[in-house]
């Protein structure tokens, strides 16, 4: 049992066909400053996961994605101090226009061999492991 408030946030592993890896730095002021995350944001009361994605990313990013190239990967659940954090990650390969940090947030196009330079928040360090497999095994199947 816990007695935390379970916090639903949307996110997403966008790649581009380097094969690198969007990352967003968290903003000063905001909660894990400093660290580097998969771009999205808390969804709303009324909205699904995904519509919550594409509203993120129009947002943070300034880019246009269709939710059906949203390909479900992992998911977060993940104990803060405050807060249960229930995040599920989506793959996206597919946008429309150029990602830019619309929130003064700097953005880095980050290559498997480079991600252990990135300090991410505690929930995705997992998450980073499943994304190093999953580049992985695509290299062997090319
Ligand atoms: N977007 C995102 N949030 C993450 C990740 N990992 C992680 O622990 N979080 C946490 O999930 C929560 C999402 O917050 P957020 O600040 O992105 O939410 P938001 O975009 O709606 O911003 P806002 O609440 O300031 O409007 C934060 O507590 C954040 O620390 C991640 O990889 N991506
Ligand atoms: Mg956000």
């Amino acid at each position: 049992m816990t007695d935390k408030k379970l916090v639903l946030v949307s996110a997403v592993a966008l790649v581009d066909q380097e094969d690198r890896l969007l990352l967003a730095q968290r903003p000063e002021g905001k909660s894990l400053a400093g660290l580097w995350e998969f771009p999205g944001g808390k969804v709303e009361e009324g909205e699904n996961p995904e519509a919550a994605l594409v509203r993120e990313l129009k947002e943070e990013l300034g880019i246009k994605v269709d939710e059906r190239d949203f390909l479900p990967f992992t998911f977060a659940s993940h104990a803060y101090k405050d807060f249960h954090l229930l995040m599920p990650v989506y793959l996206c390969q597919t946008w429309e226009g150029e990602p830019e940090g619309c929130e003064g947030q700097d953005l880095a196009w980050v290559s498997v061999d480079e991600l252990a330079k990135y300090p991410t928040p505690p929930a995705d360090v997992r998450l980073m492991d499943d994304y190093r497999r999953w580049i992985g095994s695509r290299k062997c199947g090319e």
